[in-house]
């Protein structure tokens, strides 16, 4: 559901049942659309008026469904008996500038369309099918066909693609599209004489751009303009967070973040370039923090069901590169900054220049209602700094991978906690997409920003030059005013660096293992094996879909070799319990409840402090990786009182017995650790020790257990508790 203040609260879809066939309304319903957002609300009718729409609203605001319905809804209408409308063409044209969008809209369409797939068909042109096939589903001709700019192109050139009948174009993400390298496949479409001389166009967007404009000028007739303007609350859903740090202090920072839990739930990182997603995934790797990577470089089903499964909550985090976009957005940035300086020295030498610049927001009422030529001459001087612009960007030319690519634009990221810019993008556009991949649905989120200063720049040896933060400052900047004016402020976050430069050694060491060769190594490793997963396993997926479940893309890579040593945080470095220090005080307390409470925290504690070498791997620091997780103990033994008098009862030999019990567990974990080669996530349980004792066990697996009980007489009188990691794969072995 979105933001509760993006949703018209008095309307309901069932008021457009005058004008929204049954069955989309049915559809709508099980989707869970109950009322329609505020753009919805506006657009749909609008639409259905047959009028050219420009919508411009915030991220997650429902935009899709704006424009989705209403070109449903035409087709409907226009296949009714009553229109006789029942001969085959493509009636609409969906243009999204990214391969995981065009998955996106249909995956929403097919929702729309649950009641009425029959009559209303849809093809999407970049779903990675054959171009074979895909030339088989346009000569059916249709009604609706879904593409980027330069996949629509290719298809109208080998006319493949007809648009002779074509009565709704709609260009998704508009501010994108242009940036995505699409400006003269779009020019092309538009300037080629492929489009019919009447159609209506919706262009969305989330913001207002040089390359808005310049698509409106080409496509839009007489536009309604709805422009569902932030407020200050509306962002409220919204905190930013900026931390200016070295290169090096990134890697710190998102170690201590990630470790220590310092933000619950899902989180996206986005770095600058496909480099830096796995030279980000293999340092985590070393403290055994399991994450996916998502580039332009993997085939796209392993794209989609990468962000399939984390929205399903699969994956915890996502090291994402929107390598491409944000470059060409700096440059565009910088030259507007360029434009804006030469345009200065042109003021400041010509008395005859035009100092009342024509308003940019002009009623649309009386405009001519035919479409821009693309290759109009420009009429005016924002339209010459356009030009001048775009030339300079279609001089840089693309770059290489997928460049329709894109995942901090429009992709419905679901429930996402927090975005942490590793690298800072390159362009404010691009921050305003990448931090609305949070604070989505009514949801709040955080966006945490790492701003590399200048004079810290490429100091550091083992991350080398990274060429895409060289400018942080600067695009820091921009992105601090474009926030600010829309009410939102980027805070300067406070770590406590005293407590964060306790794990830089930790770090150093980690940081060491991730070389360039282990880069590439790890690179092509997951190339391969999810080309393997995208191409060889498709078939197979698609008659056992449950199957999927079992293809994970977090899989450690391992290129490097990985200190077990590193998985864990030594107990010394750990943030204190605050109730340990206070057990004197409240141990006096007459509250049984928090007697107990505090008597746990202490056998938690003093779990911590078992015999030398079990320091690495000790219990408590286990407990505390999971920050909520010691207060499960607590709650879990508070459920049961009868336990309270068996510690007690011990309490005189807490030490002892603590040590021994350490140790069951310790073991318990080990052999769990190593048998299944996996990170256990421990649900603690309190079971009883031959001995009568009690003890907490941190496992599920039945049979472990009994093998460690077993096993507890022989042990009972030993006293040697080492830390032997080759004792304990061979007691594996031996039971295998
Ligand atoms: N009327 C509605 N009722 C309930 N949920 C809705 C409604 N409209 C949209 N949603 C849900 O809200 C989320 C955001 O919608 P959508 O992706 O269309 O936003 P958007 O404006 O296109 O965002 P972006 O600009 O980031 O692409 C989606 O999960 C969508 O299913």
């Amino acid at each position: 559901m979105p933001d509760a203040r993006l949703v018209d609260a008095k309307a309901s879809f069932t008021d457009f049942a005058n004008i929204l066939d049954t069955r989309v309304l049915r559809a709508l319903a099980d989707l869970g659309f109950a009322k329609p957002t505020l753009v919805q609300s506006k657009a749909i009718p609008l639409a259905l008026e047959n009028k050219d729409i420009l919508a411009r609203a915030r991220t997650g605001s429902g935009k899709t469904a704006a424009y989705c319905i209403p070109v449903v809804q035409k087709i409907l209408n226009a296949k009714s008996p009553s229109q006789d409308g029942n001969s085959s063409s493509i009636r609409a044209l969906i243009l999204v500038p990214t391969r995981e969008l065009s998955e996106q809209v249909s995956a929403h369409l097919r929702g729309l369309l649950t009641y009425c797939a029959d009559e209303v068909s849809v093809c999407n042109v970049c779903s990675g099918t054959t171009n074979h096939l895909q030339r088989t589903l346009l000569s059916d001709k249709p009604d609706l066909v879904i593409a980027t700019p330069s996949r629509a192109l290719v298809l109208l050139r080998s006319k493949a693609l007809s648009l002779a009948s074509l009565d709704t174009l709609v260009i998704d993400e508009a501010d994108l599209i242009l940036s995505y390298g699409h400006d003269e496949d779009v020019r092309h479409i538009f300037g080629d004489n492929y489009l019919p001389k009447v159609f209506q166009s919706f262009l969305m967007s989330a913001t207002m751009t040089e390359d808005v404009e310049a698509l409106k000028g080409l496509t839009l007739r007489s536009p309604v303009i709805l422009k569902l303007e932030e407020d200050e609350d509306e962002a409220a859903n919204l905190t930013q967070y900026s931390v200016k740090c070295a290169e090096v202090d990134k890697f710190l920072l998102t170690y201590v973040i990630l470790k220590l839990k310092l933000i619950k739930g899902k989180c996206i990182l986005f770095v600058n370039d496909v480099e830096r997603c796995y030279r980000l995934k293999l340092f985590l790797e070393q403290f055994s923090i399991k994450s996916c990577v998502l580039n332009s470089e993997l085939p796209l089903n392993s794209r989609y069901h990468v962000v399939q499964e984390f929205n399903k909550g699969v994956y915890d985090y996502i090291i994402a590169s929107d390598e491409g976009v944000g470059k060409s957005e700096q440059d565009e940035e910088d030259d507007v900054a360029e434009v804006e300086e030469e345009e200065e020295e042109e003021e400041f030498t010509s008395t005859q220049r035009d100092t009342n610049p024509t308003p940019t927001e002009e009623p649309e009422a009386g405009s001519s209602r035919k479409r821009k030529h693309p290759t109009a001459a420009p009429s005016d001087d924002a339209e010459a700094s356009t030009s001048k612009q775009a030339s300079k960007k279609r001089k840089r030319g693309h770059k290489d991978g997928d460049k329709e690519y894109g995942v901090s634009r429009g992709v419905d990221f679901v429930d996402v906690s927090c975005v942490i810019n590793f690298d800072l993008p390159s362009s404010s556009r691009a921050y305003t997409h990448r931090v609305g991949r949070t604070a989505r649905a009514g949801r709040t989120g955080m966006a945490l920003s790492f701003v590399v200063p200048s004079e810290e720049w490429g100091k550091n040896k083992v991350v080398g030059r990274v060429e895409s933060t060289k400018k942080d400052e600067k695009v820091f900047d921009r992105i601090e005013k474009e926030q600010a004016a829309r009410g939102s402020k980027v805070k300067e976050y406070a770590f406590d660096m005293k407590m964060v430069e306790a794990f830089r050694y930790r770090m150093e060491d980690a940081l060491r293992a991730v070389t360039r060769s282990s880069i590439k190594e790890a690179r092509i490793k997951e190339l391969k094996t999810e080309i393997l997963n995208s191409d060889k396993l498709k078939v197979h997926f698609e008659d056992n879909p449950h199957d999927l479940e079992y293809l994970r893309h977090d899989k450690p890579l391992h290129p490097t070799r990985i200190q077990s040593h590193m998985k864990h945080i030594p107990k010394y470095l750990l943030p204190k319990i605050a109730a340990v220090q206070g057990e004197a005080s409240s141990s006096t307390t007459d509250d049984p409840g928090a007697r107990i409470l505090n008597m746990l925290i202490r056998i938690l504690h003093d779990l911590g402090l078992v015999h030398g070498n079990f320091e690495e791997d000790n219990v408590l620091r286990k407990f505390n990786q999971d920050g909520s997780s010691e207060y499960r103990v607590i709650d879990w033994l508070a459920s049961y009182p009868h336990d309270t008098r068996r510690l007690e009862r011990t309490d005189g030999d807490l030490d002892m017995v603590l040590s021994k019990k350490s140790y069951l567990v310790y073991k318990a974990y080990k052999l769990w650790h190593i048998e299944n080669d996996v990170d256990v996530e421990f649900q603690p349980r309190m079971l009883p020790l031959p001995n009568g004792e009690w003890t907490l066990m941190l496992t599920d697996n039945a049979s472990l257990w009994a093998e460690t009980v077993k096993n507890f007489d022989e042990e009972e009188d030993s006293d040697d508790y080492s830390d032997d990691e080759g004792e304990d794969r061979s007691t594996v072995e031996s039971r295998r």
